[in-house]
């Protein structure tokens, strides 16, 4: 039988919402109604169960109120027909279910699978089960979840050898902005639907999707064709295919010039591991500007590296004048001698200019940003630094880390 799933995942990204709005047309353009795609996903996660889980026949479902819950009507359906052993734990009435998750639900009514409602004694028996399928909350997540959904999840996750498949988004992820609810479930396998969604790439997020697995469900192809992405994900295998090829005749100065500038006194580290880094990845020529105490340690097993110690920022304008790219901030540390050299490049010429580290340090502080004639810049801040820039908390910044990218590079 045909895969329903891959673990090639595309490389566009999107939101909930994205995906919400638009499924409904694309899947009715391919002649299908939502209801069909919920039996489809049903079968996707399905069949990853049965390739990879095959021998785990105790399964535990978890269900909440919404469409999600309709796909883990669908899984149960499926395993029971199967010869699994099914055991079905709804956190909310089932008189309150609707539209496709109600149908989904009648089905597994009229094939004689009870659901029970959460109960204390059933939680504390997870040890009963091979395998928990979490259909809680899907795109529709957003906030906190409800307490008792937490406890559960909590317990879940305290049981490590209980493996978690989660439909779509694990439970208490929000599938747009990545931000994670307290005591939010932590999959083995996250199966998502459709479109990849933005929320399942980053963060602390992360931490809760496990490994992804992707279903299109027939619809992926049409989606992606119709609907902008505003988040591409590269693999490293996409970087290196962006790379150009070399000519088999080219030589180191053709093929690009990195000039690294940081490294205080004592902190020879980090601006050895970033020029380091730019010789491995196919620049021609890497030149470091250090503080002259780190020369000798920056070049130690390294010879290909130009290393210069930097007494006084002026010394600078010979190294910018030949670097086609610029990294500055790793070790540079925040004294005056850090102090000098950025003040002196924020009014230098340079065509590239990568911040990093305590230059980021250094532009959270600069009142306005004199870096502004500058063609091309790119910041790396990890979300401590990217909230010192914003003015915001590290919280804040999790909450939403594409917001707050999308912000940082509006500035
Ligand atoms: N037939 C369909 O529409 C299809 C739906 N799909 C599934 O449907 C999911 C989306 O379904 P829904 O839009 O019903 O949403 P969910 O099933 O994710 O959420 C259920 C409900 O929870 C509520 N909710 C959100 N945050 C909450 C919070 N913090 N506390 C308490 N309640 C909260 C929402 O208002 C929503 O009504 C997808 O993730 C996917 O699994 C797929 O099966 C494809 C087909
Ligand atoms: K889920």
């Amino acid at each position: 039988m045909e895969s329903l799933y891959t673990t090639n995942l595309p490389q566009f990204a999107y939101t909930a919402e994205q995906v919400q709005n638009n499924e409904k047309q694309v899947a009715e353009q391919l002649g299908f109604d939502l209801s069909e795609v919920m039996q489809k996903a049903g079968a996707a996660v399905f069949q990853y169960i049965e390739h990879h889980y095959g021998n785990h026949r105790r399964l535990l479902i978890l269900l909440g109120k919404g469409n999600n819950a309709g796909d883990g009507y669908i899984v149960a359906y499926l395993a029971q027909q199967n010869g699994y052993q099914v055991t079905l734990v709804s956190f909310v009435d089932v008189k309150s279910l609707h539209g496709d998750a109600l149908g989904a639900y009648l089905q597994c009514q009229q094939a004689g699978l009870a659901v029970c409602q959460s109960n204390d004694l059933l939680l504390q028996e997870l040890s009963a089960f091979d395998l928990v399928v979490d259909a809680m909350f899907g795109t529709g997540f957003k906030g906190e979840l409800p307490e008792h959904f937490g406890q559960v999840c909590t317990l879940v996750n305290q049981h490590d050898n209980l493996p978690v498949i989660s439909i779509d988004v694990p439970s208490g992820v929000n599938a747009t902005s990545a931000a994670v609810a307290n005591n939010a479930i932590k999959a083995n396998v996250t199966i998502t639907f459709i479109a990849l969604k933005q929320g399942l790439l980053t963060g602390r997020a992360l931490e809760h999707v496990g490994k992804l697995v992707f279903a299109g469900l027939a619809l992926d192809e049409l989606f992606r064709d119709k609907i902008k992405s505003n988040v591409t994900r590269f693999e490293l295998s996409q970087l290196k295919k962006a790379l150009p090829n070399r000519a088999l005749a080219a030589y180191k100065n053709q093929l690009g010039h990195v000039l690294c500038i940081g490294g205080n006194k004592g902190m020879a580290g980090a601006i050895r591991l970033s020029a380091e880094a730019a010789l491995r990845s196919g620049a021609g020529l890497v030149s470091v500007a250090t503080h002259p105490d780190n020369c000798a340690a920056v070049l130690q097993g390294r010879y290909e590296l130009m290393v210069h110690g930097i007494d006084a920022e002026h010394q600078l304008l010979a190294l910018i004048n030949k670097a086609s790219v610029v990294v500055i901030g790793p070790g540079l540390g925040q004294d005056v001698w850090a102090q000098n050299i950025w003040q002196w490049m924020m009014n230098a010429q340079c065509l590239r200019l990568v911040i990093d580290a305590d230059g980021l340090n250094f532009l959270a502080k600069s009142d306005k940003c004199t870096t502004d004639n500058l063609t091309e810049r790119v910041l790396t801040p990890h979300a401590g630094e990217a909230a010192r820039l914003l003015g915001i908390s590290n919280r804040d910044v999790e909450q939403d880390r594409f917001d707050s990218a999308l912000q940082l590079s509006q500035r």
